[in-house]
């Protein structure tokens, strides 16, 4: 197919600018875009998704669903950046490197929900060696991350760049009442059958993740940290956007700036351990807006590009 019509529903808001500029120049596809007094229109925007070839929906939850259901042209292949659709039955979920199969699955999909910002390091980190049986599916886990405030969308972005200066914390713990939208998402493609804690939070700068899950060895009998640094490496060879780091186990350890990947799509994972006292630590150091969001929906597209041509 030649030039394939994109359309990105809320693409003014912080997802659907980057996803707009990540698009910018490209040769095989056309954008449509709605003009300001239109686009949250509804009938305008279903005119729009109706007439496209993928749509791609940068969308609060709700108006996410609601674009969904304008949907008639079956043809129509929609990509939601939303967590709408995140353990939807019949959703694929839009994480690549999620197996050997996942990319093939993303490029013949007519639906595909983007995997969330927290989730995509957690998933990334947790899926293989649960899969390859190193972590059993009831530890105890508990997922600490920390985000730029473009997290939190527009409002949250116009909340911290506000000229004057009224108090922002330097950062901010959240999701306390252990109930965040992400959790189901991540127990699911993680493929956990326990539960974790999921601690987020905000901190003052723009952009980047640094996730952290610990592990205590002594509830992993037989299970040594190079065992699960040789899951991951062998996982992610050959993955395009997924760095994993050499094993640290000794020696002073580097510290991690979540920042590092900003504006790229690569999620870097890496392991610390230290075998004196049991313990090991996954991280995964990413852009929210890149591999979190705009960069995996950019992805994502291509995937169903290259299924199109
Ligand atoms: N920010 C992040 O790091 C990530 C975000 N996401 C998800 O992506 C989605 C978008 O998030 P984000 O870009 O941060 O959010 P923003 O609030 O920055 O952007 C949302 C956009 O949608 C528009 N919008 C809201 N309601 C409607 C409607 N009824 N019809 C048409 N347009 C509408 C908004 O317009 P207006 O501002 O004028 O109301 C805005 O342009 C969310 O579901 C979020 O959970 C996913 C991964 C990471
Ligand atoms: C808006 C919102 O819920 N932001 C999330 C973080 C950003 C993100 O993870 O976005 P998704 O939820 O789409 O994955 C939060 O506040 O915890």
């Amino acid at each position: 197919m030649n030039q394939p019509l994109v359309f990105i529903d809320g693409d003014q808001g912080t997802t659907g600018l980057q996803i707009h500029a990540r698009l910018q120049g490209r040769q095989d596809l056309r954008l449509l875009t709605l003009p300001e007094t239109e686009r949250k229109d509804p009938a305008r925007r279903s005119e729009a998704i109706n007439s496209a070839d993928i749509a791609l929906l940068c969308l609060p939850d709700a108006a996410a669903r609601d674009a969904v259901a304008t949907v008639r042209n079956r043809a129509v292949r929609v990509i939601d950046a939303s967590s709408a659709h995140r353990t939807t039955p019949g959703w694929v979920y839009g994480l690549p490197e999620l197996d050997q199969q996942q990319a093939e699955r993303i490029a013949r999909a007519t639906r595909i929900s983007n995997p969330g910002c927290y989730p995509t390091g957690a998933i990334a980190l947790l899926r293989p060696l649960i899969a390859a049986g190193l972590l059993p599916t009831d530890y105890p886990l508990s997922i600490h991350a920390i985000s730029g405030y473009s997290g939190g969308g527009r409002a949250a972005v116009e909340r911290h760049e506000q000229p004057g200066d009224s108090y922002l914390p330097a950062l901010q713990l959240y999701g306390l009442e252990l109930a965040h939208k992400h959790v189901p998402e991540i127990q699911q493609h993680a493929g956990l059958a326990t539960r974790p804690v999921f601690i987020p939070g905000y901190g003052h700068y723009r952009q980047g993740i640094v996730l952290s899950i610990p592990l205590q060895l002594r509830l992993l009998p037989g299970v040594r940290a190079e065992h699960l640094q040789a899951c991951l490496e062998q996982h992610y060879q050959g993955a395009r956007h997924v760095q994993v780091m050499p094993l640290h186990q000794h020696g002073p350890a580097p510290t991690l700036d979540p920042q590092a990947l900003n504006d790229s799509n690569d999620l870097r994972l890496a392991l610390f351990a230290n075998p004196e006292h049991g313990q090991v630590l996954l991280t995964a150091v990413f852009d929210n807006l890149g591999k979190g969001a705009s960069g995996a929906a950019v992805q994502n597209l291509d995937l169903l590009l290259a299924g199109l041509n």
